[in-house]
């Protein structure tokens, strides 16, 4: 089922820069990455990686809205933009790497997840 905010096309509009930077408060895994939000996250296993990055995959088809995803080994770094919108970002990048960090605690079965690279 596709979320409401989603199928109704909210989140499209670009969002000013002040309004990523206030975003990021809550998103402490999270870096701009030219355009887009990227965050890295490494596990304790392999095994944990592929459960974080099948967790990624079907959360992005249910919200259709797709992070590049590069996986390697036990890292995982996650790359999101609004394609739509040109390439910037939107609310939905700013939810979805919401969703995606808690995603990776869950994948790591509450062990440490190493975030963002400063
Ligand atoms: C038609 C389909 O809903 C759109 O192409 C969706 C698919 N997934 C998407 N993913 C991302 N990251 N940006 C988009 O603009 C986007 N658009």
């Amino acid at each position: 089922m596709r979320r409401a905010a989603d199928s109704a096309g909210m989140g499209l509009t670009p969002l000013p820069a002040a309004d990523v930077e206030t975003a990021f408060a809550g998103l402490p895994d999270w870096r701009l990455d030219g355009d887009a939000l990227r965050a890295e996250f490494s596990f304790a296993t392999s095994a944990a990686a592929v459960r974080f990055l099948t967790a990624v995959a079907a959360d992005a088809e249910d919200a259709d809205h797709h992070p590049d995803v590069d996986w390697r080994y036990r890292l995982v770094v996650v790359r999101t933009t609004t394609h739509c919108a040109g390439g910037r970002v939107t609310a939905r990048d700013t939810a979805l790497a919401a969703r995606v960090s808690e995603l990776a605690v869950a994948a790591a079965g509450g062990a440490a997840v190493g975030g963002a690279v400063p």
